[in-house]
């Protein structure tokens, strides 16, 4: 088990996480009331420049005006623009129309993108950046719980494509992260809920501190009153994805542990349509079919299929799919995974709770399973 900064309450709730990488390094602010303050702390790190703010047609009426008053306020041009909110959005369509906005504004490598909102807006914007002019800067600034605990963090940029989830994309690591826990008051539940399906991910295959927060953590009642629990699980499930990203930025290695749950999940995703299962719920229920499947290879502990699906149960995330679907489909879809290769696939496993395993499982075996 290892040991995190506690937070107190006496502080105000303001704390920072450096990634570094040889190249690049850039800070992950964790606090309440941060959009106001985000032109202070993007003038630190960027002239006064053009900027391009992206969000969707829920965060945008929620959240623009703070962020372009605080970026005008600090000097900078702002222009906006909106996508339709929605898994939909991250296609070649939005990719090309804002490239084709960002080169009708006549941005040049001097200026930036800033992505306000969930995944969505995140992946789409991190990889417009790295492909326009060969790439410009950008900074994230997350809106949804699963985009401050995941999405944001480590440079996975990208869009889906006919064949599958996230096949056109890019590494591209942002220059900030602005992590404001207050946005999440105007999350949906449902949205809410869906971000602990990553953070259940990483405790399961590296933490243990982390499985125990989760257990303790009161889910149930107002999240204004749990903002100090809240703030510790986002904080504690970035420290694992810097811990992981930083030694293994491109996903030679241990990054693949990351995708635990993905493998199925993605597959789900795209065979039952683009936003019927949210990813965090598509991760849950791929983390317990591949634990089912680990329990038969004899690789899973027992006991460890019956605590996810408790904990699973606590944070109402799905652990099977209720639309009917055809197996042959999904296997189609997994064989588009990036860690496919021609007759089997490479599957993270949990052994215990917090250790876990990369085994590589024939399509033969796979479909037998499923
Ligand atoms: N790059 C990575 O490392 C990485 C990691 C995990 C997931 N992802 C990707 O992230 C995407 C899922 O992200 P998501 O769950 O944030 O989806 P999302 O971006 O669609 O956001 C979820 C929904 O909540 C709304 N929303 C977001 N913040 C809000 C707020 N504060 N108030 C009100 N509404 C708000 C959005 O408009 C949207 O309708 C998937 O495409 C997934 O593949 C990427
Ligand atoms: O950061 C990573 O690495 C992850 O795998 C995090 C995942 O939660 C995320 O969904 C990621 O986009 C999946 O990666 P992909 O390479 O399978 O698209
Ligand atoms: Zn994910």
């Amino acid at each position: 088990m290892r040991y995190y900064k506690q937070i107190s309450k006496e502080e105000n709730m303001t704390m920072q996480l450096r990634m570094t990488f040889s190249n690049h390094s850039y800070e992950l602010l964790f606090g309440q009331q941060l959009l106001p303050e985000i032109g202070k702390k993007v003038s630190k790190l960027w002239q006064p420049q053009c900027v391009l703010l992206v969000s969707d047609t829920h965060v945008g009426p929620l959240y623009k005006q703070q962020v372009t008053d605080s970026l005008t306020t600090a000097g900078f041009q702002v222009y906006y623009y909106e996508i339709p909110a929605g898994e939909g959005s991250k296609n070649f369509q939005q990719f090309e129309q804002l490239q084709e906005y960002l080169g009708a504004l006549g941005f040049t490598r001097k200026d930036g993108l800033i992505a306000l909102g969930g995944g969505v807006v995140g992946d789409l914007v991190g990889f417009v950046a790295s492909t326009y002019m060969r790439g410009i800067h950008f900074i994230q600034v997350p809106t949804s719980l699963l985009a401050q605990v995941d999405s944001s963090i480590g440079g996975k940029t990208g869009i889906n494509s006919q064949a599958g989830k996230n096949l056109v994309g890019s590494f591209w690591q942002p220059d900030l992260v602005v992590i404001d826990v207050d946005v999440l008051d105007t999350l949906p539940e449902r949205r809410f809920l869906e971000g602990f399906g990553e953070i259940i991910k990483i405790a399961i295959i590296r933490d243990t501190g982390l499985w125990e927060l989760l257990q303790a953590y009161p889910v149930k009642g107002s999240q204004k009153q749990k903002k100090q629990e809240l703030m510790q699980l986002i904080y504690q499930s970035c420290v694992n994805k810097k811990e992981v990203v930083e030694a293994d930025e491109r996903e030679q290695g241990q990054r693949k542990f990351l995708n635990f749950g993905h493998t199925i999940g993605h597959g789900l995703e795209k065979i039952l349509g683009y936003g019927t299962l949210y990813h965090g719920e598509a991760v849950a229920i791929g983390m317990h079919m591949m634990t089912k499947i680990s329990v038969k290879q004899g690789i899973t502990q027992p006991g460890v299929l019956e605590e996810l699906e408790r904990l699973l149960n606590k944070y109402q995330l799905p652990t099977c799919v209720t639309d009917n679907y055809e197996t042959k489909e999904l296997l189609a879809a997994i064989r588009h995974d990036k860690k496919a290769e021609k007759d089997q696939v490479t599957c993270v496993m949990v052994t215990q709770i917090g250790e876990s395993q990369l085994e590589n499982l024939s399509f033969e075996l796979l479909e037998s399973y499923l």
